[in-house]
């Protein structure tokens, strides 16, 4: 062999293969994680060139050799469900929490989102770019080299169109990838608040446009008490995939309102939190192939108690994915290695499901799974370096950040300034 790449990884001490895959894993295939030991992987262009042992790749000649010292390369990570463009924050809300005004409640008073919505009409395009972009530079850092990010925070067309050209030029010029979500139907606005339907027609009314645009490739809304009811959403949802949108919901987070049952019954591509999803509504979940997106960096953030019930989903045969549901209020981090750690210990999710979750499935949850969420040879280049032994390390040391290396589309995007000398018994 005299093969020639342009990036030579070896002394990899385990290398996960994820498969690219026509679906989601589901139940028992959830368990399934494979990987190479002793590997070295060999990026050309964009594109993974070379997978193979560290014995075949001393053939291979490169200008650019990382030595992983015998730590783990996984795919770039995905994260299905951000708010990552918004204006102002909110920590003065964590007094209330503490003395236990409830979420609603706050959102109830006219603070919560309705506190960030006043603060995302006020700021400029320019300055919510700005922002936004410090969010994603973070996320990059942790790992992450997809991600989707929501609108929701203008609740008017002028700051709704403003979220999404924000994340529609961060698409364009970061490094990231980012798949954009319109969710209009986040909050009722104060002007509409006797009249939640004129409110849902209004934000129906942008459609057009956004397909138009190609601001935006699903349609998202918030079902719950005090915003949307089910019967709201079946409305909004029904229209926005007449309008050639796939749809996203947040169903049953705080109340069990029966969110979920209708993500299945409108074929929703993914329902997201599901904290109170009943049987019925995970068995129509299983049947319609609709995926689960649970965020129990939510649940922690908001002082719960009962967490989502990921082994009853996975048991049903639903796919499972996790997100950081990165937002100014009901959870503020970037790190979605931290939400990997919540998912083993609140929804007792194994770490051969956790991987499958923050990488395949969470790339079928935002139509990406062609692009990312896997790697294999001809694949995106989208990779990481950790700074780990073995890939069940990572939810077991929660808190820090792991990634070592970042590796978007062929190119080094992130790397530590310092590098954390591996020890044998860390
Ligand atoms: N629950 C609704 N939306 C966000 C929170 C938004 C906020 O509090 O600003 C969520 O997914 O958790
Ligand atoms: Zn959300």
């Amino acid at each position: 062999m005299n093969k020639t790449v342009d990036i030579l990884l070896t002394n990899i001490g385990q290398l996960l293969l994820m498969e690219k895959l026509d679906s989601p894993k589901k139940g028992n295939e959830m368990q399934q994680l494979s990987y190479l030991e002793n590997a070295a992987l060999g990026i050309t262009g964009n594109e993974i060139s070379f997978i193979g042992t560290i014995e075949e790749a001393k053939e291979i000649k490169t200008n650019y050799l990382i030595d992983c010292e015998g730590k783990i390369v996984s795919p770039g990570l995905v994260d299905p469900h951000t708010h990552v463009v918004f204006g102002g924050s909110r920590e003065h809300e964590l007094a209330l929490k503490q003395q236990g005004v409830p979420y609603l409640e706050i959102l109830k008073q006219g603070g919560g989102i309705l506190s960030t919505v006043r603060a995302t009409r006020e700021i400029s395009e320019e300055d919510l770019y700005k922002k936004a972009k410090f969010h994603l530079d973070r996320m990059l850092s942790y790992g992450i080299t997809t991600v989707e990010g929501k609108s929701g925070y203008g609740l008017d067309k002028e700051t709704e169109l403003k979220q999404l050209r924000v994340l529609k030029k961060l698409n364009q010029r970061h490094e990231m990838d980012i798949v954009s979500t319109f969710l209009g139907a986040h909050a009722i606005p104060a002007n509409y608040k006797e009249n939640p339907d004129a409110f849902l027609d209004e934000m129906l009314a942008m459609l057009p446009q956004i397909k138009e645009e190609n601001l935006a490739t699903y349609v998202d809304i918030f079902c719950e008490t005090g915003v949307f009811t089910v019967e709201q959403s079946k409305r909004f949802m029904l229209a926005a995939k007449d309008a050639g949108f796939d749809v996203k919901i947040h169903a049953d987070e705080i109340d069990s309102l029966g969110g979920t049952e209708l993500a299945g019954e409108v074929k929703a591509i993914s329902a997201e939190h599901l904290v109170g999803a009943s049987d019925r509504g995970i068995k129509a979940l299983a049947e319609a192939g609709t995926i689960a997106v649970l965020l129990p960096g939510t649940t922690f953030y908001l002082g719960k108690e009962k967490y989502a019930r990921a082994r009853t989903m996975i048991e049903e045969g639903v796919a499972v994915t996790i997100s950081t549901d990165f937002n100014p209020g009901s959870c503020v981090t970037e790190n979605i290695q931290m939400i990997m750690s919540l998912a083993a210990l609140k929804l007792k999710m194994t770490p051969e499901e956790i991987w499958n979750a923050v990488t395949i499935n969470a790339a079928h949850a935002i139509g990406k799974e062609d692009e990312a969420g896997y790697l294999a040879l001809g694949g995106n280049a989208d990779v990481v370096i950790w700074d780990a032994p073995n890939y069940k390390y990572i939810p077991y040391h929660y808190g820090v950040n792991h990634a070592n290396t970042v590796i978007k589309n062929g190119k080094v995007v992130f790397e530590r300034v310092k590098r954390v000398e591996q020890i044998s018994s860390p």
